[in-house]
């Protein structure tokens, strides 16, 4: 019998997973899912708890979503090449044939890629046909370059660029291919999926054992340990809430920066695990290309694409995941005190707009952009603490924690980056409390302790609080310093 495995990473849907598609086609619908928990993976030092439950609850939507529509998914405890060993073994054992073909999509972190390499070699001595498709990223780092070759190092050329590319048929088609995807997801809401897939892993196994499925054992030992409210997870979660910013995106560009309210789609935790992508939620808010930066969607779309902008430095310059893009900064004189960086943590640096960052990032594992680009600058360089050690922190913490728009993130506030803030543009942490959270109202969710305080005390040194510290630095003074550090590394 001729069936075929899609191995799920972070595709974690089955609407507009091209993959899964290609495979239901060629394979008359036989298709099972395989997901493997890589020891590696989970051994990671920024590995988070918090965000792993999120992961975890997207496999549990997955699963319960594909035995809906007729086919099943078989979690693994075992990285994918003693995974599919093991599995290949049982078949065989069983007399029951392998795979026709085994299929995944891009992954573009240096890890994935030496793995999926790993992946198509070890399918190959099986004798098992793999191949892989474009996924979460609507163009793909080689489709885009300079003229002259190579890749852009400055965000607007790549997004000029960008946009050019995407307004071509072929570009665009990629975008309409997701309408489907998303027609379906509305029936799969209604209860009225059709039962695309005719294979499920018990008709497989006829009755013999095959490998454990571990997915509830995991998500049992994973969730006693968790520290904040994990949201729904899974692509029709990400759909409503992608429907619930369709109504508020006109305003995107005015309240995108005020940290009190939902100025923002929150979407990137199920763009992180492909619950959702770009190019659906291109589809579904109809974005179009070169809009001229002055409506909410054009202002949305410019974000969508510096998530692109990071992955293809990412996979163009895999280095940077562990050192600076500007290379001149590699021997950056950090101070790196202990005592600060744990100060900044938990939010008693005695900045009310930092603080207040670090504690919702604590309490709900989130933090607003504007937020994270004062706590970053402020780190790096009121601090004079390695942007590596704030990358690895968020990391650990971030429900939507994701290497390549992290990394970029961070070495984009620390000035180390590709196309980042300039070394000696430095944040004035109180005059960015003072214009993003004027009347406190952020400050005061997250810093109880400053409730009655009024609302003009919060933006200026506050030296006589019962509890509230005292600033552990003088911004001017160490402004002055980083100016130093960084001219002296130039
Ligand atoms: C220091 C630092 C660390 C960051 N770490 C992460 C991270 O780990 N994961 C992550 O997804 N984003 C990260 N960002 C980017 C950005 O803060 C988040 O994507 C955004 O806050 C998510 O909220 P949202 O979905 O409501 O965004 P929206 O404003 O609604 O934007 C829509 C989408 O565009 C993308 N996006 C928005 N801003 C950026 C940006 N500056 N860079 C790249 N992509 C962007 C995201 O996918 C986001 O979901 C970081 C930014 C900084 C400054």
């Amino acid at each position: 019998m001729k069936y075929g495995i899609h191995w799920f990473r972070r595709d974690l849907r089955v609407a507009g997973n091209r993959a899964l598609a290609k495979q239901c086609h060629e394979c008359e619908g036989r298709v099972l899912g395989v997901f493997c928990f890589d020891k590696k993976f989970l051994d990671r030092d920024d590995f988070s708890i918090n965000r792993f439950q999120f992961f975890l609850e997207a496999i549990v939507a997955l699963k319960k979503e594909l035995q809906t529509i007729g086919s099943d998914l078989l979690v693994l405890d075992i990285g994918p090449q003693h995974g599919f060993k093991e599995l290949f073994k049982k078949l065989k054992a069983a007399d029951i044939s392998l795979p026709h073909q085994v299929s995944w999509n891009r992954d573009y972190e240096p890890f994935a890629v030496e793995r999926d390499q790993g992946a198509e070699d070890l399918m190959k001595s099986y004798g098992v046909a793999s191949f892989h498709e474009r996924d979460h990223l609507l163009v793909e780092p080689h489709e885009l370059e300079k003229d002259g070759g190579g890749g852009y190092q400055v965000f607007s050329p790549f997004a000029r660029k960008w946009n050019q590319l995407v307004m071509d048929e072929e570009f665009n088609s990629r975008v309409e291919y997701y309408k489907k995807g998303l027609r379906y997801l509305d029936q799969l809401a209604a209860g009225k999926a059709d039962k695309i897939f005719k294979l499920t892993w018990d008709k497989l196994w006829e009755g013999e054992s095959g490998p454990e499925d571990v997915l509830n054992r995991y998500v049992e030992s994973n969730s006693r340990k968790v520290s904040v409210t994990i949201p729904r997870s899974g692509s029709l979660a990400a759909l409503e809430q992608l429907r619930s910013f369709r109504d508020r995106m006109d305003d995107y560009g005015e309240k995108r920066d005020i940290p009190s309210i939902q100025g923002t789609s929150r979407l990137s935790m199920y763009m992180k695990n492909g619950s959702i992508t770009t190019p659906m939620v291109m589809a579904e808010l109809g974005l179009e290309p070169f809009g001229k930066k002055e409506t909410g969607s054009d202002m949305f779309l410019n974000e969508l694409i510096w998530r692109e902008f990071y992955y293809h430095i990412l996979a163009r310059h895999p280095r940077v995941e562990n050192e600076p893009f500007l290379k001149q900064y590699k021997d950056l004189e950090w101070s790196n005190s202990k005592t600060w960086f744990d100060a900044w943590k938990e939010g008693k640096t005695g900045f009310p707009i930092v603080d207040a960052g670090m504690r919702e990032l604590k309490q709900t594992g989130w933090m607003h952009n504007r937020v994270r680009m004062i706590v970053a600058s402020f780190l790096t360089k009121d601090l004079l603490i390695d942007w590596r050690w704030g990358e690895q922190y968020f990391m650990e913490t971030l429900l939507d924690g994701d290497l390549a728009p992290n990394n970029g993130g961070w070495q984009w506030a620390a000035s180390t980056g590709c196309d980042p803030q300039p070394y000696f543009r430095i944040f004035n942490p109180w005059l960015q409390g003072k214009k993003f959270d004027p009347d406190g109202k952020y400050i005061k969710r997250y810093v109880g302790e400053l409730e009655d305080l009024p609302a003009k005390k919060l933006h200026s040194p506050i030296n006589d609080h019962k509890i509230y510290p005292k600033p552990i630095v003088d911004h001017k003074k160490q402004r002055e310093i980083a100016l130093d550090v960084y001219k002296r590394a130039r």
